[in-house]
Parts: structure tokens; sequence; C-alpha cells
């Protein structure tokens, strides 16, 4: 059950109230977030979550990604250099996790212009994640809506994926968090008499950090952050979750750009205000609006540079307070098995 209770106006009155609830319990609880990460990333983003709380554990071996992914709190599965054992390990990874009912979080980083990396996407796709995070080119291209961006970095703003992420939210009724320099997060459409054409759950984050995009895995590390949210608020929706783990993530981000000379100091002082912000402190400075529900078939587009009119949440508080599933993905382990035994690759 979601227990954000819509206000009278269908939006979430208490959004600070749920954002020190969530930093609190990461804190108390310590979830334990397995993360299959690219290589690139893998020791900033244990060390973030070191920060922020969380207990990293990157397992990511055929053999033992499966059974991990069973127990574990959290799952992040991030597509940044897949290597053929990590591919494997991946689609382990997700279908046990899917066979016990957990949630796990989709980074699919450069997915469209690279092949090997695009067709895995689409199959994990198919396995649901509970969360997709991703920069806008990122996005569109896993919605089939372009091309993909240049690398690993996005030639689109989030608002342009806004369409894009709310179509992959409704296929896979989970929730896309879109980076940028305003980060978008949407939720699943809402069913209306069988159909998913209903409101979105829907939020912005606003925020003034530049210098994430100057280190390596500044979004890769918020795929991970996201995990840990959504371990420790399992009755919230997984759009609220992704929305209060990018603002808690981005407000850091604004304090340490403030004491940094640059990217490499900036890097430190981000684990720093990571693991120094209250939940209180979070709380009072969300960076969050909620953006009024819309229908899918609105111009979500047009709707995030006009219409929307955006909540100020700080204000707020103030006023007030799969077996199919797992065959398909069996059956592509096995033939990426197949063919990496052979030497092919995907
Ligand atoms: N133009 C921008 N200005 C300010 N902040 C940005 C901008 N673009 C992204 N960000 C912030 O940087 C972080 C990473 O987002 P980005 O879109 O760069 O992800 P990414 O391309 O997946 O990153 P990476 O692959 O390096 O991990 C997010 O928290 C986002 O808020
Ligand atoms: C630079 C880079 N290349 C593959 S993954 C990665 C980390 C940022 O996405």
């Amino acid at each position: 059950m979601n227990d954000v209770e819509p206000s009278s106006t269908g939006l979430p009155s208490d959004l600070p109230a749920h954002a020190a609830r969530l930093l609190h319990a990461v804190r108390q609880e310590q979830p334990l977030i397995q993360c299959l990460t690219n290589s690139v990333v893998t020791n900033y983003t244990a060390n973030v979550l070191l920060a922020v709380g969380a207990s990293p554990a990157m397992t990511d071996i055929g053999g033992e990604a499966g059974p991990f992914a069973r127990i574990a709190s959290g799952l992040l599965v991030n597509l940044g250099t897949p290597t053929p054992e990590q591919r494997l390990a991946m689609r382990e990874a997700v279908a046990a996790r899917r066979s016990v009912g957990g949630r796990w979080v989709l980074d699919p980083v450069a997915v469209g212009a690279l092949p090997v990396r695009t067709a895995l996407a689409a199959d994990l796709l198919d396995v649901g994640p509970t969360v997709i995070r991703g920069n806008a080119s990122e996005i569109r291209a896993l919605a089939g809506q372009a091309g993909g961006g240049r690398g690993v970095d996005s030639t689109d703003s989030a608002a342009d994926a806004v369409p894009a992420a709310i179509d992959l939210a409704a296929r896979t009724g989970g929730a896309v968090a879109v980076s940028g320099a305003v980060d978008e997060v949407v939720g699943a459409p809402a069913r209306v008499g069988g159909d998913t054409g209903g409101a979105v759950e829907r939020y912005r984050n606003h925020h003034d950090a530049a210098l994430l995009t100057k280190v390596t895995g500044g979004g890769c590390a918020l795929g991970a952050v996201i995990a840990a949210f959504l371990a420790v608020g399992p009755d919230d929706s997984p759009a609220i979750c992704a929305a209060l783990a990018t603002g808690y993530y981005t407000l850091a981000a604004r304090q340490a750009t403030e004491v940094s000379t640059g990217p490499g100091s900036f890097a430190v002082a981000l684990l720093d205000r990571l693991a120094a912000i209250s939940p209180d402190e979070f709380a009072a400075d969300t960076g969050l609006s909620v953006v009024p529900a819309t229908a899918t078939d609105d111009d979500a587009n047009a709707s995030a540079a006009t219409a929307a009119t955006a909540v100020d949440t700080a204000a707020t508080a103030v006023a007030a307070s799969a077996a199919t599933v797992e065959t398909a993905v069996d059956t592509a382990a096995t033939t990426e098995s197949a063919a990496v035994r052979t030497g092919a690759t995907r």
C-alpha cells in the first residue's frame, strides 16, 4: 500500500515528513544494497552508500548474484560496463529478485547507440524494474523514442524525456527518475477501467549542482541511493522513494558546491554532506515540487514547460505537516550463456 495520502487537491500533503522518515530509516536500518555496477564508478558508489548510512555489497558474479539478490535489502543494476559475466549475473540477479517480490533499480547507461547493452536493457525492462534511473537521452532511447545520447552523456533535457518516462512507467508499473539540470520523476499512470490512462504521480527536483556532472558516476551513485530509499520505504510508492532520494542527493550536492573549489574537492565534500545532513534538515529543504497529476495523453513536455504548477513542498510542510517473466529471463540467460561459451557477444 502507498502511505502517501493524497490531499484534497490530489497531491501528497506531507512530503517533508516522508523525507525525514525515510532518511532516518536509512540511517537506522543500514539497508544492504547489492550493486551490479560499472567498473568506473564502483568505488565511489560504495562510498556514497556508506555516507548515506547504507551498506554496499558489489556482488556481481554468476552463482552469487542470484542468491544474494534474494536476501539483499536493495538491488541496483547499472549497465555502464556490461562484461559477459556481468550480463549473466544481472539476468540471474533480477530473476531471483523478482522471485521474492523484491524491488530493484535499473540504470540503462548509454543505452541506444550501443547494441549489446541496448538488447540487455530491453530484456531487463521486461522483468519490471521498480525504478529506472537515467539521463534524458537514456530514458528516451530505452522507450524507443530516440537513438541515445553522446556516449554516457545526455543530449536532451529531462523535460524532453517526460513522455518517454511516463511510457516506461506505464509498461513496468514502477517509476522513472530522469536526471538533468532539473530532475523529473514520474510514477506509473493510475489505471482507469483496466487501462493505464489515469493520473501520474510526478515530482520535479530543483537544484544548482552542476559539479555533479564533473564527477564520473554522479548519476550512477544516485541509482544506488534510490535503491536504499526503496529498501526502507516498502509501503511508499516507487516514485516518492526515487524523488526523495534525488532531492536528498542534490541537497548534499548543493551544500558541497558551496565548500568546493573544483570537481576533486566536490567529490569528497559530497560524501561528507551525504553523511552530515540530518532528517530535519532534509525535511526543511527537499528541493522537490509536486507536479499536479496529468493524464498520459496530455502533452507532458509542454506541461513541464508551462502548465505545471509546482507546489513548494517546504511551504506545504508548514501548511500541513512473475512467472512468465522469469521464464523469459531464463531463456535469455540460456541464450547468452551459450553465446558466451562460444565466444560470441550479444
Ligand atoms: N546540466 C546539469 N546541471 C546541473 N546538474 C545536473 C545537470 N545534469 C545533470 N545534473 C545532475 O547530475 C547528476 C547526474 O545526472 P546525469 O544526468 O549527469 O546522469 P548520468 O549521465 O547518468 O551520470 P553518470 O553516467 O556520470 O553517472 C544528477 O543528480 C543531476 O541532478
Ligand atoms: C565514463 C563511463 N563509461 C562507461 S560507464 C561510465 C561512468 C559514467 O556513466
